[in-house]
């Protein structure tokens, strides 16, 4: 049986080739799918399958899409494999994160230039020696963006794991004495923030041959709690979604203007 395509359907996501542009911006909550889909014209709802939500529309009469992952790597892998053998070329993840050096503060946005393969599913990819990097032309036009925007951001490594619970509560897991240690020489490394689909996405956009980036509202910041700093909860994720939307427009912009 092929799983991949059944009744020109993708198996998964349920999109046909040609039910999505080259564009797709990938939120890990399908519910933030209609919230980024409000910022197309003519979006019209694609497919409702599992986690994975589309909506499709355009951005400056170019087609363009969204396409939830739900969480953690696999989903996310099997999301950019479907959108890929649809007709997608280039992606931007948006979603939330945790931040972890003490200046990257809650509504801050954090732009990956690579990511922490702290993950099982980008070693089905890509040896552990691969790094998991970002699409250079994608994470400088989330900056033009984010300056455009006056949005407070910064650009570095992300950790991704696949356990939300081995980062919030590391003490009390059996293998606590691994994740501390890890987490303690992330910091030291100057790892932004900690989220979780980045490295799998990045290294299966490696071996497909697609482009990605990625930018992240930081909810909050454990580090910071720690430190006796002010740390509020924020769930706003509209700053990261305008951002993601405003570098299609550029990318858009780049790609007519090579054309011509
Ligand atoms: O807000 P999203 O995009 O889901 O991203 C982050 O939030 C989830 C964990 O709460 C993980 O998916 C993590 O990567
Ligand atoms: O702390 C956080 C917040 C969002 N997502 C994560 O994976 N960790």
């Amino acid at each position: 049986m092929n799983y991949s395509e059944q009744e020109g359907k993708q198996y998964h996501i349920q999109v046909g080739k040609g039910d999505v542009g080259k564009y797709v911006i990938l939120p890990g909550d399908p519910k933030r799918c209609a919230k980024i889909a409000e910022y197309f014209d003519e979006a019209k709802l694609i497919a409702d399958s599992r986690e994975y939500v589309t909506y499709t529309g355009y951005l400056d009469g170019v087609k363009v899409s969204v396409t939830s992952t739900g969480i953690g790597g696999p989903s996310a892998a099997i999301a950019m494999e479907e959108l890929v053998m649809s007709g997608a070329d280039t992606f931007i993840r948006i979603g939330t994160c945790g931040g972890m050096q003490t200046d990257v503060q809650s509504g801050d946005v954090v732009i990956a230039s690579g990511a922490i393969r702290m993950e099982g599913t980008s070693r089905e990819y890509a040896p552990i020696e691969f790094p998991a990097v970002a699409d250079v032309g994608i994470v400088h036009a989330l900056i033009e963006a984010a300056k455009k925007l006056e949005q407070r951001y910064h650009v570095g490594i992300v950790q991704c794991k696949d356990s939300f619970y081995g980062q919030h509560s590391p003490e009390i897991k059996p293998v606590s004495y691994e994740l501390l240690n890890k987490w303690e020489a992330w910091k030291r490394l100057g790892c932004l923030a900690s989220e979780m689909e980045s490295a799998a996405l990045f290294v299966v956009a490696s071996s497909l041959g697609v482009r990605i980036g990625s930018c992240f509202l930081v909810m909050a910041n454990q580090e910071r709690e720690k430190a006796g700093l002010d740390n509020p909860v924020v769930h706003d994720t509209d700053m990261a979604i305008r951002m993601a939307v405003e570098a299609i427009r550029s990318l858009i912009r780049e790609e007519q203007e090579d054309i011509v």
